[in-house]
């Protein structure tokens, strides 16, 4: 096995809260164990562009509390081409870079795979992504945090929703996924919620209005993920609105203040545990993998089989959401 020296550490994608805690654990393990690290700023962009700076000790004195990530991010249509990568290859290598670690979502993911099919680099990959979107995982670094954050807004929403006795369409992030909708669907006690992965909830939705909620309640919340496949909150709140007019109807679009933020106790710990743990896996030999959290342990798995994750919409989902909204 080559040993590990010096490692390049990135983070790639939307950013996360609780990347700078898993950006201090990284630094603090590996110097630890004796092997230098590289911060590459604006992720793939600055890989391509040799953007480096050395981190140490004190470059992650202050920092686990804090949303974004101090080493900033990007999305990056270069790294996408053969030659954006070959760009980056020649980067790691004039730097004497032994293994890279990155902290990304599913885009970075599959931008890692192409990487290491062609290049020899050791490659270790954490998940962070408030959308949850990952296999490998029980829950991706910025997810958690994001649904606080979703359910506290959604929480003073209700305030001002009862008082007027108005139907509110709040509509959360998750570009095409449903997690965090369906969470903090189940955490504010919203009486509906409409996802990517489900094909008949307007229609369900629809069934509720029909029923004469205004009877029983006076304020109805409504989660809509985005990338809801029947359309956004304002394209849903105009079709209750052409259906039922003699509701109240207002939409919020909650939008990135899911992304910013002080990360939650789990964040911090979850993205503690993962960034020591991508430095074990690297001293343990192992090399293209995303390490994760199933069950309460770590798991290694291939970066070659790391993919996109939906929500899985089975009976007992759907059972719960109809009895909480009863
Ligand atoms: N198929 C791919 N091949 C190479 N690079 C990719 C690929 N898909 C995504 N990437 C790179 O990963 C970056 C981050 O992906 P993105 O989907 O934006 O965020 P996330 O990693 O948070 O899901 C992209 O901007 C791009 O540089
Ligand atoms: O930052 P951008 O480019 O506006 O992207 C917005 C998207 O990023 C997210 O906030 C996070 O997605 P990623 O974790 O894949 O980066 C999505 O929920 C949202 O659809
Ligand atoms: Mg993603």
């Amino acid at each position: 096995m080559v040993p590990i020296n010096k490692i390049a550490l990135l983070t790639s994608g939307g950013d996360a809260p609780g990347l700078n805690a898993c950006i201090r654990a990284v630094v603090r393990a590996s110097i630890f164990h004796n092997i230098k690290v590289v911060g590459i700023r604006r992720g793939y962009e600055g890989l391509i562009d040799g953007d480096f700076f050395e981190m140490d000790s004190a470059t992650v004195s202050n920092i686990i509390q804090r949303g974004g990530t101090i080493q900033k991010s990007s999305r990056s249509p270069r790294f996408k081409t053969s030659d954006g990568r070959e760009s980056a290859y020649q980067q790691l290598k004039k730097e004497g870079i032994d293994a890279v670690v990155l902290i990304g979502g599913d885009g970075s993911f599959a931008g890692s795979k192409a990487f290491t099919s062609t290049y020899n680099i050791p490659w270790i990959g954490i998940p962070k992504t408030i959308d949850n979107d990952l296999t490998g995982t029980d829950s991706a670094i910025g997810f958690d945090t994001a649904t606080n954050t979703a359910m506290e807004a959604i929480d003073k929403i209700r305030d001002t929703a009862e008082s007027h006795n108005r139907i509110f369409f709040v509509e959360v992030m998750g570009r095409d996924a449903g997690f965090i909708a369906y969470e903090t669907g189940i955490n504010v006690g919203a009486e509906a919620i409409c996802i990517p992965e489900t094909e008949n909830d307007v229609q369900h939705l629809f069934t509720v209005l029909e029923k004469g909620w205004g009877r029983k309640k006076s304020s109805l919340i409504v989660v809509v993920g985005e990338g809801n496949e029947a359309g956004g909150a304002f394209k849903i709140s105009n079709d209750v609105k052409e259906k039922f007019p003699q509701y109240d109807v207002t939409v919020c679009i909650l939008g990135y203040i899911q992304r910013g933020g002080s990360p939650s106790c789990s964040d911090r710990v979850l993205a503690s545990k993962l960034g020591v743990a991508a430095i074990h896996a690297l001293l343990n030999g192992e090399k293209n993998i995303m390490v994760g959290e199933i069950k309460g342990d770590i798991v290694y798995t291939p970066l070659e089989i790391v993919t996109k994750r939906y929500l899985e919409i089975d009976l007992a989902r759907i059972e719960l959401i109809n009895i909480l909204s009863t």
